[in-house]
């Protein structure tokens, strides 16, 4: 893939969203993600999202712990890249805290998911709801999604 190169600070800081308690199935998936952006020469703000060790190291920490540190990593992003494939309450509430933050959100998922109409139906004009099919679909959303941001 041709590199996309933003200058020092320029270079934009994306919260990547995915499910946790809500399953673990698609962790390859948000692992994809994550590399994706990082090719596209953004930063992603919450790895750990993409962590198969994440419960080991999140259990070391308080339940306020883990959403300080994720609403403040959601504050200081220029946009949310969320996988709504697997239903969680976790992924809709940042989604829902990224809009009131005015900050851009862009949902991913596959063809045959149970979607929300909280999402689907969503007019928010910051907010972009795709569906892919392939990890080559996949990667060409992403990347037109940062390059415009
Ligand atoms: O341990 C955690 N660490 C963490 O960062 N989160 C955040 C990031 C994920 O995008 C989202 C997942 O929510 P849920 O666990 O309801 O599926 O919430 C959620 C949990 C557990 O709820």
């Amino acid at each position: 893939m041709e590199k996309f190169v933003f200058s020092g600070q320029d270079k934009p800081k994306i919260f990547v969203s995915g499910s946790i308690r809500g399953g673990r199935q698609l962790l390859d998936t948000y692992g994809f993600m994550c590399d994706i952006i990082g090719e596209a020469g953004a930063e992603v703000l919450s790895l750990h999202v993409a962590d198969p060790e994440l419960e080991e190291t999140e259990s070391k920490m308080t339940e306020q712990e883990i959403y300080d540190r994720d609403m403040g990593l959601l504050a200081r992003s220029n946009a949310l890249i969320a996988e709504v494939t697997v239903p969680s309450t976790g992924v809709g509430y940042e989604i829902c805290r990224a809009l009131d933050l005015k900050i851009p959100v862009l949902c991913l998922h596959r063809p045959d998911a149970a979607v929300s109409a909280m999402v689907l139906g969503n007019p928010y004009p910051l907010m972009v709801v795709r569906s892919y099919s392939s990890e080559g679909e996949l990667k060409e959303i992403i990347i037109k999604f940062i390059r415009a941001l």
